[in-house]
């Protein structure tokens, strides 16, 4: 049976997974961390995809591969393909000044959703791009053309070294804040009114399209955003809602019609099977657990402990977990907070559970979100690294109020990247169909009055430091 790869360049590492093409079943698989910082060079993603494919055993026996990305990094590459500067990564705010702008000059809120499905806030390239027109603009005018960092690696993969040849897929095109997931087309005005300029742009490819070829003679798929990979990885279909806890933490669902949410909570991405993929997505997951870990002094598995023996509610500890800023809601100068500190909850135990719960209810207002804007949530998947944590595991009911589905620890992005990789292999009208494996079920009692007092605390923080 053929084998495909797939990729998942992502904030904190890159993955590679080696799987069967008809099955889906795991062959073998491999990573390599990147660059800390919320500007990267986007050729240590190239060094580390190599790293990582090494890891994996090579991809020379593969029929093709597709890489998924973390969604709206912004880079910027000069007319002969070198990069022009660091990378602005999705989490990097100093562009919400340039948001609160190009909103302004739109003409509001209402109008970025009907155009492009998402309201710009620092997350979002086409901030990035005002953000370098106005601050850096002998880096704007270098910049030949502008893509997405799976859109990047695709790129290199194929190895043209052409701009012209750059190619991307609607999921993550979606992210740009100048493309309309509802049209299917770019929308080179916005981009013009952010950059002064259209610089050019990655060709969208559909669902299962092929982006070229590897020296090999493998196929190169798509690729796509890594949270809509993560949906073609778990099989999500209309009705489920998938909870990842990654660096990001993010909220979505499969939909059948593109949304416009001018609150701007929700983002109206596209996904990578042809439909879209109405999103939340918070700045403050995974990395929240490892730095209260850190502060207490334990590692992950005693972290995890020592929150499931502290109380339900934590003994009304509540922490902010806006340490990066906030995306969701819109805060990016935000930090983050412990309120309801007493000498009885002084505990590291207590911080440990109050950490737990506040990534936890930072995400169940994002389902809220989610869910006002129509869409159903009869399943919730539970995946991302963070989902590794016994905590997160078996609090996450408590704090969503439903039973929470948990697939077995995996890496759903690069499997859904690989899953990709067949389809485009087969040509068939629909991706094949793997199974996904074992799961487990988590239920539990919705904790009393836990939401309610950390709706009281999450206004409540200071703002970051001048300069910093
Ligand atoms: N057992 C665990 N308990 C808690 N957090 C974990 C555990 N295993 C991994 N993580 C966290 O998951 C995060 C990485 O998740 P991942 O989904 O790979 O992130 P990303 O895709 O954003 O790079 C890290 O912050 C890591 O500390
Ligand atoms: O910005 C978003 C989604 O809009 C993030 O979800 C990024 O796509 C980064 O993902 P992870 O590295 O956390 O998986």
């Amino acid at each position: 049976m053929p084998l495909v790869a797939g990729v998942d360049s992502s904030t904190q590492s890159c993955k590679v997974v080696v799987r069967d093409a008809e099955s889906g079943a795991l062959v073998r698989s491999g990573s390599a961390r990147h660059p800390e910082g919320t500007e990267v060079d986007p050729t240590a993603w190239w060094e580390a995809l190599e790293v990582a494919i090494e890891r994996a055993g090579g991809v020379d026996d593969v029929a093709a591969v597709s890489v998924a990305g973390q969604q709206h990094g912004m880079v910027c590459l000069s007319d002969t393909g070198e990069v022009v500067r660091p990378a602005l990564l999705w989490n990097d705010t100093r562009s919400a000044p340039a948001a609160t702008a190009l909103i302004d000059e739109l003409g509001g809120a209402a109008a970025w959703a009907d155009a492009v499905g998402v309201v710009p806030v620092a997350s979002v390239t086409v901030t990035k791009l005002r953000w370098l027109a106005e601050h850096e603009p002998d880096s704007a005018a270098a910049t030949a053309a502008v893509c997405l960092p799976h859109d990047y690696l695709t790129w290199k993969l194929r190895g043209t070294g052409d701009i012209t040849t750059l190619t991307t897929d609607r999921g993550d095109a979606s992210g740009t804040g100048y493309f309309s997931p509802a049209t299917g087309r770019y929308r080179p005005d916005l981009l013009e009114l952010a950059l002064g300029r259209v610089p050019g742009l990655p060709t969208v490819l559909g669902p299962s399209d092929t982006a070229g070829r590897l020296a090999s003679g493998a196929l190169v798929g798509a690729g796509t955003g890594d949270n809509m990979a993560a949906a073609l990885g778990v099989g999500a279909e209309p009705g489920d809602v998938v909870v990842s806890i990654g660096t990001s933490g993010t909220v979505f669902a499969v939909a059948d019609k593109p949304s416009a949410d001018a609150s701007g909570l929700v983002a109206g991405f596209a996904d990578a099977s042809g439909r879209y993929l109405p999103l939340v997505c918070t700045l403050n997951a995974a990395r929240v657990l490892d730095a209260v870990a850190r502060m207490i002094g334990v590692d992950q598995d005693t972290f995890a402990e020592l929150a499931l023996s502290a109380p339900p509610g934590a003994d009304g500890l509540v922490l902010v977990p806006y340490l990066e800023g906030e995306r969701t809601p819109n805060l990016p100068t935000a930090t983050g907070a412990l309120h309801g500190l007493r000498l009885a909850n002084a505990t590291p135990a207590h911080q440990a559970r109050a950490a737990v719960e506040g990534v936890l209810c930072g995400l169940a207002d994002a389902m809220d979100a989610l869910v006002a804007q129509g869409c159903r949530a009869d399943r919730i998947l539970l995946v991302g690294g963070g989902a590794r944590s016994a905590a997160v595991r078996q609090v996450a009911p408590l704090v969503l109020g439903r039973p929470v589905v948990v697939p077995e620890p995996g890496e759903y992005v690069a499997d859904g990247a690989a899953r990709q990789a067949a389809w485009a292999l087969t040509g068939t009208d629909s991706p094949p169909r793997w199974r996904l494996g074992a799961v487990d079920e988590v239920t539990g009692k919705p904790t009393p009055g836990l939401r309610e007092r950390y709706a009281q605390a999450r206004g409540k923080f200071l703002d970051r430091p001048a300069g910093s």
